[in-house]
């Protein structure tokens, strides 16, 4: 058995030696610039202390203590330029948060081929760079040309020598997580499925490229999934960074600039995904596990299901899922869902976000959600909130090396007497940098005691967004540090550029402060990397606060113990800087020992193989529910059964079970004469007590079965009992919980109302029921009615009950008071001798329930645990139709009354014609 882990980059790429170049990571190829080229043009790292120059005026924060005009700025605006500090060689890890990516932007990898327009911010910076070059042209000065794809670049790649390494692009959580598990023993034969993170048509067809997915695949386990240029970029740059991560991190819905409604790069992400899919199949063994990681990849379980029915396949989603209200601006979002929904189990990291996924499916699918997950029409998907966490083992391996020391010495000897507060974020909108420095101003500017005494180490992660958040952060790095600097002081470090393993963690360590402000982030794990770096197994025992946003996944796992803060409120940020820099020891320790304790709880392994089992039960406890592998209904078995039994009883659904569907705002007349004989024939038996549910009134069921004396009935879903023989009905819910919940209720059901001509409410006594069968426009009265459901199911969890779509009407009924709750009165009635009816004092040995419907599931649920645990004899569960179920055995074909009579009968007389029963049902 082989698990596949889907995710978009594999953690290998491979790198070219080029001719007249040396080698990767060697010393003098270090000291290259970074490669220019038309999509990624040559930019000047800043060094490491040097203020960026003031191009446009930033933002402002509130104060209320404007001691001059400006809270942000003083009088004499000093600017100070101090040596850039040694980088060392390139560490062997990267942090967990990788870099950003650099897809095509490499000297050392092939160019792309795809020829999408750049992005204006990039068109923006050409034009500067070629009126620089112009102008530099005219002083006499030449520059060096750009690197621009051609046939001989091709040519080059095809020939040159590579070697496989670390990929620098992708999950850097999700690849140590696997390998923790895997070294812990708890991940047998595992396989990655991913794109190599680079362009490929300059190698197509070539052999170049066959010998480095031959590699891949037979030294590192690795399938490649190749895609066009095209492709790719449509995919990742397009699809996924311009609408799905922005929309995932809440980042559109007034936005005049959002592009969620544009959707021409949806045919890559879907050409993408299916290349996939098509890779996973290809290599795909009975018994294999798939699982698939993130935002990236959304369709592939979809598409895989579609071929391999019975795959056993896990998703992921490795960023947070975003609201229904945000969710429904997109304009696949059917499509998104539905390709999630392929999977056995979809996993988020927290609670919150698997909340958004099944209000997001039951209102723009009108699944049906509990919440355990989707019940689809013909199949049941799990969900689950699994956060996940880093590895310390592997952490604490690498905060042994020298480097690490060596920085930590160089850090404590230039930062002496100061106060760290440290960061290390992506520079996209979503990470909150912007907002962390405009609060961390504020904070100087509120604090005059506590400048010159503080720095801030922003270490900044440069994406594709090139954009004026770019010129924005750096223009507000500059007024501060104009600000507040003197000659030996510079109260923001920003470095705009990745920093090394070993940089990264002597920074973690050496801090007193980790300050997080994302506006929204799936979960935070440098948070985890820091809080672990606290101990003082290498330096001192700080015991640093953790400034953390309240919108991080991470949050919740935290209880408080972290210093949380909205990044929208400077002031309370600032405030919290304040907090954490002056917090006494003891209470620093009594936070970070609870926050500590909940990051060796969370790691990355557990999160591996927990999600793993849960697949493996999800998937056996679907299987078994599921109709190819439930057995048809053998008469004969059940005849012997019969036979065998003393007392029976049967719990029989109504509507689609003895008689055939009916609208349900009309009346049923009559029930078929058939049926009628079939149940008197049956209780003829005094060993026989039958009971029909169902979720019509009472007074419908009275008319409705007056004709057989002794039934037993259950109505309105069990609302309402009325014992075999008995003449009265029992209301089984409490009347005062109903009729609270009812007001409520109908205020809402009136507002859809209003909204929905021709739709009506109709008040059962326990029930109520929006009707939009005769809607004037059906379509639109569909949308209210799916909305109308969420409306309650949000509104009114607390009231215990809950509104179900259900074809032509929502039904909203309480959830303490079901069909199972009365089958179980019943039976514990029958079992206690306490039937009303003289006959039915001996013990059940016999259990049979027929249904069709979800609520009959449980029922099936119920009866099957009382075979389990011995309780009765004989239980048999017969699900009719076509959906899974939770019964032991199925009639195939829908069972009408008729078909329904034809085989009662047989169960009397005990007359069991073998081949010829079986055919017939
Ligand atoms: O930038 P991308 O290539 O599109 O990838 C998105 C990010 O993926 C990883 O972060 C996500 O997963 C982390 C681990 O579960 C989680 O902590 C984080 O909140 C998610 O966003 C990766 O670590 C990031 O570098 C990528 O930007």
């Amino acid at each position: 058995m082989t698990v596949f882990i889907a995710s978009l980059f594999l953690p290998k790429t491979v790198h070219f030696t080029l001719p007249g170049t040396p080698p990767r990571g060697s010393h003098s190829e270090k000291k290259q610039p970074p490669p220019a080229d038309d999509r990624f043009p040559l930019e000047r790292q800043p060094s490491l202390f040097q203020p960026q120059v003031n191009l446009t005026t930033p933002p402002h924060t509130p104060t209320e203590e404007r001691k001059r005009d400006d809270p942000f700025t003083n009088e004499d605006g000093l600017r100070i330029q101090l040596p850039p500090l040694q980088l060392p060689a390139d560490g062997l890890r990267a942090p967990i948060d990788r870099n950003s990516p650099t897809w095509g932007g490499r000297a050392d990898q092939p160019k792309s081929r795809a020829n999408s327009p750049p992005p204006p911010s990039i068109l923006e910076n050409i034009r500067n760079i070629q009126a620089k070059a112009k102008e530099l042209g005219r002083q006499g000065i030449t520059q060096p040309r750009t690197l621009v794809r051609s046939d001989s670049h091709d040519r080059v790649f095809a020939h040159a020598n590579w070697k496989v390494s670390s990929a620098d692009q992708g999950n850097g959580g999700l690849r140590n997580a696997a390998e923790a598990a895997s070294r812990e023993g708890k991940l047998g034969d595992y396989t990655w499925v991913g794109t190599l993170g680079m362009p490929t048509d300059a190698l197509l067809g070539t052999q170049q490229l066959q010998d480095i997915e031959d590699r891949l695949a037979t030294e590192h386990d690795m399938l490649t999934v190749f895609c066009s240029d095209k492709d790719f970029d449509g995919h990742y740059s397009h699809f996924c960074k311009q609408i799905l991560w922005p929309v995932f991190h809440y980042q559109i819905p007034d936005n005049p600039k959002s592009k969620a409604y544009e959707d021409h790069s949806w045919k890559y992400y879907v050409n993408l995904n299916q290349a996939f899919a098509d890779k996973i199949v290809k290599n795909w063994k009975r018994g294999d596990v798939v699982w698939v990681h993130d935002y990236h990849l959304l369709l592939v379980p979809g598409m895989v299901r579609k071929k391999l029915p019975d795959a056993k396949i896990g998703f992921f989603l490795h960023v947070a899922f975003p609201s229904s209200e945000v969710f429904r601006c997109l304009a696949v979002r059917k499509e998104l869902l539905e390709g999630m929904l392929g999977a056995n189990l979809i996993g988020f990291q927290i609670h919150e976000y698997t909340r958004h996924f099944l209000q997001t499916c039951s209102r723009l699918l009108s699944a049906e959600a509990t919440p355990d997950g989707l019940q689809l029409e013909d199949r049941f998907v799990d969900v689950l909130n699994l956060p996940i966490g880093i590895d310390p083992v592997s952490l604490s391996h690498h905060r042994k090396e020298d480097e690490v020391k060596r920085w930590l010495d160089i850090m404590r000897e230039r930062y002496a007497g100061k106060k760290l507060i440290v960061a290390r974020d992506k520079l996209d909108h979503v990470r909150g940098v912007r907002q962390k420095l405009l609060s961390y101003e504020l904070f100087l500017n509120k604090n005059p005691e506590w400048r010159d005494k503080v720095v801030l180490i922003q270490v900044a992660l440069s994406t594709s967004e090139k954009s004026e958040l770019d010129a924005t952060v750096s223009d507000i790095v500059t007024r501060v540090n104009s600000s507040w600097a003197n000659l030996a002081y510079q109260p923001v470090v920003y470095l705009k550029q990745d920093i090394d393993y070993a940089q990264y963690l002597a920074l973690l360590s050496i801090a007193d402060a980790l300050m997080i402000t994302s506006q929204r982030e799936g979960m935070n794990l440098t948070s985890h990397e820091y809080l672990f770096c606290q101990d003082g197994e290498i330096g001192d025992k700080k015991h640093g606060s953790l400034i953390l946003s309240e919108f991080t996944g991470t949050s919740s796992l935290f209880g408080g113990n972290e210093l949380s803060v909205n990044p929208w409120d400077y002031r309370a940020c600032a405030e919290a800087i304040r907090t954490a820099l002056e917090m006494g020891d003891k209470e620093k320790e009594r936070r970070w020992s609870k926050l500590y304790e909940a990051v060796n709880h969370h790691t990355g392994s557990h999160w591996f193989t927990e999600f793993m089992s849960r697949l493996d039960r999800v998937y056996e406890e679907q299987h078994r529910r599921d109709q190819t592998s439930v057995p048809r209904l053998s008469m004969s078995a059940l005849g012997q059964q019969y036979k065998r039994t003393d007392r029976r009883l049967f719990i029989l659904d109504f509507e689609g079970t003895l008689v055939s569907w009916g609208p349900v705002n009309q009346i049923i007349p009559v029930s078929p004469q058939r049926t009628l004989d079939v149940l008197n024939d049956l209780l003829l038996d005094d060993r026989n007590t039958i009971y029909v549910m169902s979720g019509r009134r009472p007074e419908e069921l009275d008319r409705l079965f007056h004709r057989v004396p002794n039934l037993g009935l259950i109505a309105e879903n069990g609302c309402f009992l009325k014992d075999c023989g008995s003449s009265t009905w029992t209301e089984m819910a409490d009347s005062e919980q109903i009729r609270s919940w009812k007001e409520s209720v109908k205020n809402i059901l009136t507002y859809y109302l209003e909204r929905t001509p021709g739709a009506e409410i109709e008040d059962r006594r326990c029930s109520l029921i929006f009707h939009y069968k005769s809607a004037e426009d059906y379509e639109a009265a569909m949308r209210q009615a799916t909305d109308c459901a969420s409306h309650i199911n949000d509104a009114c969890e607390e009231q215990h009950v809950h509104a179900i779509p259900l074809d032509g009407c929502v039904l909203v009924e309480p959830i303490d008071w079901t069909k199972t709750t009365a089958a179980a009165r019943i039976f514990s009635d029958l079992q206690d001798g306490m039937a009303p009816d003289e006959r039915h004092k001996s013990p059940v040995d016999f259990l049979m329930v027929i249904g069709d419907g979800r609520e009959d599931e449980k029922v099936f649920k119920w009866a099957n645990s009382l075979g389990g645990e011995g309780m009765v004899k004989e239980v048999v569960t017969v699900s009719l139709g076509s959906r899974n179920t939770e019964a032991a055995a199925t009639l195939t074909q829908g069972v009408s009354g008729k078909r329904f009579a034809t085989f009662l009968p047989f169960v009397r007389v005990g007359q069991w014609p073998r081949s010829k029963r079986d055919s017939q049902c």
